[in-house]
Parts: structure tokens; C-alpha cells; sequence
């Protein structure tokens, strides 16, 4: 299988090299040149572990690692899971499931991608004999989860942007707090657009990228948004035959790979009635799905906080498809939007998707409603996903573990939720590197810091 940019100026990568290369040469995101036809593959997955099920998903891109390795790396990816399920489909009547995604290390969604990820990179850095300088954005979730991912690992060092006092503090430990020599986690004033700015500037600079080996570990890696359709058809699988083709995911959206990666496999032959877009109160893609208008606003610091979020990286690649893979066309809505930070959709196709838009008092609303109803705590991302639920069958993503967020639970309904794995970071020391919103000061750390062969 081989990946093409969503731009269409660079050759075609086989998926070691996408993975290795993170952002296309032209600025663009690596897709999969065609997508495969899983939809006569499904019943023979029924009943497969997690991770053999993802084995089977990532065999039909991974095309050029040999199958026993792949084997070997996806089973290492979910061992530090706490439930045996990995993702345990819970249901909370007949009508609404809960996809918990926060059992793995550090208690967020992104350890599914991110596990998998940081065995791959080791894997292609012990064929290959090369050293990466991993450079990432994170508004709270990806950091952790990519630190995690790489930690111990050879020949990485780790560089991690977010935005200072907008994550919440304990996601700021879990960043901050490795003692690890190979990780630098870097407080930005500025929010975390600015921070992802940063990353594809000195991604972009071809020059700098190739000196240095940065390596993406964002959901502009195409094997992020792959290990992430995983848990879609797991949870498809899962539901009872006759609710799966009526189910619709409901998906709290920041960067937009999270629901990226379900509507792919939707794409790919999983047949489901459609995904819900829920934002919290930065709601360009809620004004996008309503109107056809995309266009940047403000980012407000919200209840949650890795959502706080305006310039979702992953629409590019529903552009791409949306436009019927006409990269020419998505050049132009990219350069647009890059410079007047707007483009109007004309006759614009929402697909199977619909949007929700749900701001601070609604959060909190909807984490009391939800422990009422099911006395199941939410965090404050996952309650987005529960603001008005339509009638049918709904699987709503649950995100993150609230432990991450004791704050806003305790103001919402009042009791402490805890983590032993958090708890235990509160006595460690904050170690981190502060600078402003600027690329050349991240270059600057970089020539210091770096890794090179
Ligand atoms: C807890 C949580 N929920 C939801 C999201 C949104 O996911 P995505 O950025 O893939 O849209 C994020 C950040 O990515 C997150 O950290
Ligand atoms: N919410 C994310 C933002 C980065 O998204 P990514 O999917 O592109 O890594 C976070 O928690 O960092």
C-alpha cells in the first residue's frame, strides 16, 4: 500500500516511510492511496482480541513489515491496558453505549495510537540505525501519551509544545514529571494552535526536518489516525448485530482525527447511520457542519481543555476526500484558509456527519445528568458527547479518565475522583522549559538539545 499527500506534490511513501516521513514534504497529510474494502472482512473479525484485531486492520497498510514483526509490535502496544478489554464498550441503556478509551497508561484515547506508534519508531530505528528527534503539539493528551509511548526507548529524544496554564495540572505532570533526560517538555505562552503552528513550520522546513530527523508523533502521522480505526470496528463488533448498522458515534472533536479515523472505516465498509461531531465552546467545526462556513475564531479556554482547539489539523484529509481526492482544490482551500483564515463550502456535503456544540454550563450539566442517570463519571470532554443525543442508537467516545480533570467533576457533582497513577505524580518534581509562541526559540532548544548520529 502506498500513501499519497492530501496536496499532491510529493511521491507516493509506503507506510514505513509516511510514518517516518510525519508530514508530506508539501505541507500536506499522508493518506492511504486507496482505501480497502473491509466491509466482507467484518464477520470473520467478530470475536477477535483487541489486539489481533488490529494486527488484521494495520496488515492491510503495513504492507512492508513482515507480519510477524507487525504481530509482535501491536501485541507490546496494548499490554499496559488495565482492562482486559482494552476498550470495554459499556452499555448505559438500550440505546446509548459508552466506548471507554481511557484504560490505557496515561488514562486518555491517545495511548492506543501512541503505544503502537512508539514500538513502531523503535522498530524502524533498530533496522534502519537512525536517531529522531520527536517534535509534538499537545493541548494536554498527546504529550502524555507520546512520552509514554517512547519512554526508554533508544536514539529519541522527545520535544513536546503546549500551551502554559491551558492544560490541566495534572496533565501538565504527567508531561512534566518523567525525570526522564531524553524528554523536554516546553511551556509556550500562547494556545495550542499556536503550538501546532510551530511543529508544521519546522516540519516544513525541509532543510531543518532532514538535519534534525523530526518525527511526528501528532495525528498528522497517518499510523495515529489508522490505530485509531481500530477501536471503531472493535466497538462495531461488539454491539449487537442488529444496533450496529443503526449506531452513530458520537466523538468529542478537537484536531478532528478522532472522528477522522471512524468515518474512515465507515468509508472502508463499516456501515454505521453516522458520527456526531461534539465541540465544546471553540465550535468552528459545529459552525462548519451547520453552515458550510469554516472560519477561524478565537480559542477560549474551556472546562476542556485538549478540545480548546480552533484549526483542526485532520480536515484536511475530509477535504481531500470530500473534494474526491482533487489536491489541487485542496491546495487552494489550505492557501485560503491559511490567509484570510476563512473558506466558504459552497453546496457544502456534511456526509454522515452532524454537529453538537456544547459550552462550559452544558459540561457540567451533562456530567451531573450522566451520574444521576447510569452513576457513571464522565470526564469533561466526553460530556460534550452527551449534549442533546438524538433518539437512536448512540455510541458516545469516552475520552479521558476524569481523575485528569478532579476540578470540574468536583464542581459538577461534587465528589473527588482519583487516580493512584496520578496521585502518585503529585510528589514528583515539574521539570519543563518555558518560551514564547515562536519557531525560531523551538529551533533554538532543538540545536541544543538534539539527538544526532
Ligand atoms: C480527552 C480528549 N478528548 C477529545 C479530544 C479531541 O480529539 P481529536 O483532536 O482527535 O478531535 C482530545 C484531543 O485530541 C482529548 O485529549
Ligand atoms: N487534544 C490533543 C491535541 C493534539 O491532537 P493530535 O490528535 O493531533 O495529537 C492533545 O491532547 O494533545
Amino acid at each position: 500500500m502506498k500513501f499519497v499527500s492530501t496536496r499532491g506534490k510529493v511521491e507516493p511513501l509506503g507506510f514505513s516511510e509516511a510514518v517516518m516521513e510525519g508530514l508530506a514534504g508539501d505541507g500536506g497529510l499522508f493518506v492511504p492511496e486507496f482505501l480497502p474494502d473491509i466491509s466482507n472482512k467484518l464477520e470473520s473479525w467478530r470475536g477477535l482480541s483487541y489486539s489481533k484485531l488490529c494486527f488484521e486492520f494495520f496488515k492491510l497498510f503495513a504492507d512492508d513489515i513482515p507480519q510477524g514483526d507487525l504481530e509482535k509490535i501491536i501485541d507490546a502496544s496494548y499490554k499496559k491496558f488495565d482492562d482486559a478489554q482494552i476498550a470495554p464498550l459499556s452499555k448505559l441503556d438500550d440505546k446509548t453505549y459508552l466506548l471507554e478509551l481511557y484504560h490505557g497508561p496515561t488514562l486518555a484515547f491517545k495511548d492506543f495510537a501512541l503505544q503502537l506508534l512508539g514500538n513502531l519508531y523503535e522498530y524502524l530505528l533498530e533496522k534502519s540505525g537512525r536517531v529522531i528527534n520527536v517534535l509534538g503539539a499537545t493541548s494536554g493528551d498527546t504529550g502524555s501519551a507520546a512520552i509514554n509511548g517512547l519512554f526508554g526507548k533508544k536514539n529519541v529524544n522527545i520535544f513536546i509544545l503546549y500551551p502554559d496554564g491551558r492544560v490541566s495540572p495534572l496533565q501538565e505532570r504527567q508531561m512534566t514529571c518523567t525525570g526522564a533526560s531524553n524528554v523536554f517538555p516546553i511551556a509556550i505562552d500562547g494556545t495550542f494552535d499556536d503550538a501546532q503552528a510551530i511543529v508544521k513550520e519546522l516540519f516544513g522546513d525541509a532543510d531543518f526536518k532532514k538535519k534534525w530527523s523530526l518525527a511526528a508523533v501528532n495525528s498528522i502521522n497517518l499510523a495515529r489516525i489508522l490505530a485509531q480505526c481500530v477501536y471503531y470496528v472493535y466497538a462495531y463488533l461488539k454491539l449487537p448485530p442488529d444496533r450496529a448498522q443503526s449506531a452513530r458515534f458520537v466523538v468529542p472533536t478537537g484536531n478532528f482525527g478522532n472522528v477522522l479515523a471512524g468515518w474512515l472505516a465507515c468509508k472502508m465498509g463499516m456501515k454505521v447511520r453516522g458520527f456526531t461531531v461534539a465541540t465544546n465552546q471553540n465550535d468552528i467545526l459545529y459552525r462548519l457542519f451547520k453552515t458550510g462556513v469554516y472560519e477561524v475564531g478565537e480559542v477560549k479556554p474551556s472546562y476542556a481543555p485538549s478540545m480548546d482547539i480552533q484549526v483542526s489539523s485532520n480536515f484536511e484529509r475530509f477535504i481531500y476526500f470530500a473534494e474526491n481526492k482533487d489536491t489541487c482544490k485542496v491546495r487552494e482551500i489550505m492557501q485560503a484558509f491559511k490567509s484570510s483564515g476563512k473558506w466558504i463550502f459552497e453546496n457544502f456535503n456534511a456526509d454522515v456527519f452532524s454537529s453538537v456544540r456544547c459550552d462550559d454550563s452544558s459540561i457540567k450539566k451533562n456530567i451531573r445528568n450522566v451520574y444521576e442517570k447510569y452513576g457513571k463519571i464522565i470526564d469533561p470532554h466526553t460530556a460534550c458527547g452527551f449534549e442533546n443525543l438524538d433518539g437512536g442508537v448512540n455510541v458516545v467516545l469516552s475520552t479521558a479518565h476524569p481523575a485528569k480533570f478532579p476540578e470540574v467533576i468536583k464542581s459538577a457533582i461534587s465528589r473527588d475522583v482519583k487516580s493512584p497513577i496520578l496521585e502518585e505524580l503529585k510528589q514528583r518534581k515539574i521539570e519543563r522549559m518555558e518560551c514564547g509562541a515562536n519557531s525560531d526559540f523551538i529551533r533554538e532548544i532543538i540545536k541544543e538539545r538534539g539527538i544526532r548520529k
